[in-house]
């Protein structure tokens, strides 16, 4: 594969880098507004939401806090394992912090639904969940997303920081992957 030409994968485009960055900058104002005197812990779930923690907190002028979280839900294939396993803790104690989850994508929800347990049995003043995008079957879960950035379709989708295998998370937009790429 090579590298330069990873968008020829794709075979739609459902939202651009400008698009990713202009909504990023509409939830930045909301978020700003919220957390001003609050001194948020931005907690990311690696891997994939690297890209929308670098370019959430950027567009923030308020302080914020970052910290990582490891969770595997995955492995190297399009369906959720239902395995969830914690591969890297928080460095942060969030007792009586005021706590914003970042994500990339939220799909079954069952990431987030052990996440938020686990984290509210740490007691922080507050948690919320940002997710840039989400798909419909995340309705059935009853975890709250209180931020969301796009909802898709229920299709997976590379770019921006989600992968395939391990690649595409540095391509700008996200989309959807043509078939001769996984079958
Ligand atoms: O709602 P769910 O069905 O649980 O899926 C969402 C999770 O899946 C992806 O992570 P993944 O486990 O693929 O790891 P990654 O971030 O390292 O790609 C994504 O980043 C979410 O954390
Ligand atoms: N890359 C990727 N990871 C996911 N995890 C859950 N849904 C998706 C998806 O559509 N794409």
């Amino acid at each position: 594969m090579d590298a330069s030409h990873i968008a020829d994968d794709l075979t739609h485009v459902l939202y651009t880098d400008a698009q990713i960055q202009a909504r990023l900058a509409e939830m930045a104002v909301e978020l700003d507004e919220v957390y001003k005197d609050k001194n948020v812990l931005m907690i990311g779930v690696l891997n994939g939401a690297v890209m929308v923690m670098a370019d959430l907190s950027r567009h923030m002028t308020s302080h914020v806090e970052n910290d990582w979280m490891a969770i595997s839900s995955y492995g190297s294939g399009t369906q959720s394992s239902g395995v969830v396993r914690i591969l890297k803790d928080l460095n942060t104690d969030i007792h009586d912090r005021h706590v914003l989850v970042v994500e990339d994508i939220i799909d079954t929800g069952l990431t987030l639904s052990y996440l938020i347990s686990n984290l509210l049995s740490r007691e922080p003043a507050s948690l919320e969940v940002m997710t840039m995008f989400r798909k419909p079957d995340a309705a059935n879960n009853d975890v709250e997303v209180k931020y969301v950035g796009f909802d898709i379709p229920n299709e997976f989708v590379v770019g921006y920081g989600l992968d395939f295998a391990g690649k595409y998370r540095n391509l700008r937009d996200v989309g959807t992957l043509a078939p001769h790429v996984y079958s």
